[in-house]
């Protein structure tokens, strides 16, 4: 059976321009793309057909929320075998559970404009005060596939005492109240065992410096 076409229905809504839109593939063909909201980030409808294995088509929509790509680092010390993590209120954790809404995270930002590499060094600055040069790129994964486009970029990168040259904090003008905390390696590990460090980005750095053995 061929795909639905797409003329069938109202494309008014049809926002092919601004929407990510990858071409066409053998198993998937987009249709429309219909933004719900774009108060700040934006949130699309996309309809779509798609080939199940059986080799029929079926329409479907889903719902993607799209903030742009993201960059991740977890700052280490190698003498002192701590790591360099924030503390900061999301809105998004408080509303499902109240409590402080306070996570620890690993220091991470939107890519905006600028190349992964780069934003990550800015953010870094802006969160952490510290000034790093050398970052090792580690993946790129997708960190809510279901509903959310975000592909995020992961690094690691050294730092050394006393190399900090501002207080960071975050960008105040933009709302942001970043506490800058370091936290002894083995602590952080026990932190997530005991259900303080719940943030998905700071567990799978925390973990991959430990399988690896790079602490
Ligand atoms: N006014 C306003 N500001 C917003 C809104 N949503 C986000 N912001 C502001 O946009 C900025 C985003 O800060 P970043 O440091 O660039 O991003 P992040 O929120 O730390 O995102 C990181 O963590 C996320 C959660 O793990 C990741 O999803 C993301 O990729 C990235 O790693 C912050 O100043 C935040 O207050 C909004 O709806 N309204
Ligand atoms: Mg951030």
């Amino acid at each position: 059976m061929p795909p639905p076409d797409p003329s069938d229905g109202d494309t008014s809504l049809m926002s092919s321009k601004e929407a990510p839109w990858p071409g066409d593939s053998d198993h998937v063909r987009l249709e429309r793309a219909e933004i719900l909201s774009d108060a700040w980030y934006t949130l699309r409808r996309y309809t779509f057909a798609q080939r199940r294995r059986d080799g029929a088509w079926q329409s479907a929509a889903r719902e993607a929320y799209d903030r742009g790509n993201g960059v991740a680092i977890l700052l280490y010390d190698r003498q002192k075998r701590s790591v360099v993590l924030t503390r900061q209120f999301r809105l998004p954790a408080y509303v499902n559970e109240g409590g402080d809404g306070m996570l620890i995270e690993a220091t991470a930002g939107l890519v905006d404009d600028l190349d992964p590499k780069a934003a990550i060094i800015k953010e870094v600055e802006e969160e952490t005060g510290y000034h790093v040069r050398d970052v090792s790129e580690l993946f790129d994964i997708f960190m809510s596939p279901g509903a959310v486009t975000e592909r995020l970029y992961f690094y690691l990168a050294e730092i050394e005492a006393g190399v900090r040259g501002s207080e960071g904090g975050g960008a105040a003008d933009e709302g942001e109240d970043i506490e800058r905390i370091e936290v002894d390696f083995d602590e952080a590990l026990a932190m997530i065992d005991r259900g303080e460090i719940r943030d998905a980005k700071t567990i799978i750095l925390l973990y991959h410096m430990r399988v690896k053995g790079i602490l």
